[in-house]
């Protein structure tokens, strides 16, 4: 299995994209319109807030999930029983944040949800008939005036040599939402679960946008396009002293959207954290 990126202006980059998506559940856009001084601007202040103790000022709240995951409160994935070597804030638009870093994240969050409506379009497009009936209503209009969409921005800090021997950075996981958009990272590490098993690098060339698809989409989609997994691999070397810092933009529907026959967005959602332990 290859991971190629998909130039977002070329004519034929829809058809390119939304096969890459069916084939691996993750597809990679280059040229796209997402600005990249926008989310290094981002990386570098939240790479600040990390480093500093204000964050404890910011835990998040347990009845909405917005605000700071400490490392000691961070996910334990599904099957695992080590928690992710992570920290992590979860922004919503409505949800607290430091007010110095507020409108850049606003904005990122606007722009990106603005992308993620285009693509899911692309995606409803080259979706075959058989499938597309099965949508409930258009995918893009799943999410419009979602005030679930959750924009993350996780550090994962240098490794210490104490970590557990087998935590890893974020465990092998699927997204719980409709699709996910995450600009490359400052650091390598992101790798997707082949069809043979294997685990392949996802490109992560500065200024590539990777994109795959959530458990909500493959229920939706009766399974044509997998909920992929992935996982952050821990650095090595030199590398292991450098902060890893991402930006995962997770898409969700309107709670009362139905998905499927079994399940609104609400009711999946529910399930799903609950396996998590979060709530
Ligand atoms: O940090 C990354 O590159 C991916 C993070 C991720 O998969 C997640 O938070 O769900
Ligand atoms: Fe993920």
């Amino acid at each position: 299995m290859q991971l190629e990126a998909v130039d977002y202006q070329a004519p034929n980059a829809q058809e390119a994209f939304v096969e890459s998506l069916r084939e691996t559940g993750f597809g990679v856009l280059k040229n796209h319109p997402i600005s990249q001084a926008m989310v290094t601007g981002i990386y570098q202040n939240w790479q600040t807030f990390f480093d500093s103790e204000d964050k404890n000022n910011y835990v998040y709240n347990k009845g909405t999930q917005d605000g700071f995951f400490p490392q000691s409160v961070s996910e334990v994935a599904k099957g695992f029983t080590k928690k992710d070597i992570k920290e992590y804030y979860h922004f919503y638009p409505w949800g607290q944040c430091p007010e110095a870093l507020r409108p850049q994240l606003a904005e990122y969050y606007d722009k990106a949800n603005d992308l993620a409506r285009e693509l899911l379009g692309w995606i409803e497009d080259h979706s075959p008939e058989d499938v597309s009936k099965l949508y409930s209503q258009p995918l893009s209009n799943m999410i419009k005036d979602s005030d679930q969409t959750l924009l993350r921005v996780l550090h994962y800090p240098p490794l210490q040599g104490d970590e557990e021997p087998d935590a890893i950075r974020a465990a092998a996981h699927e997204d719980i939402n409709l699709i996910t958009i995450l600009p490359a990272a400052n650091e390598p590490g992101l790798q997707v679960k082949g069809k043979d098993g294997n685990w392949i690098d996802v490109p992560c060339d500065f200024g590539n946008l990777i994109v795959n698809i959530g458990d909500m989409l493959q229920e939706a989609s009766g399974h044509y396009f997998p909920s992929t997994t992935h996982r952050v691999i821990n650095p090595a070397g030199t590398d292991v002293t450098k902060s890893r810092i991402s930006l995962p933009l997770f898409l969700h529907p309107r709670p009362d959207v139905v998905l499927s026959e079994r399940h609104t967005a609400k009711s999946y959602l529910h399930e799903r954290l609950k396996e998590l332990g979060v709530i």
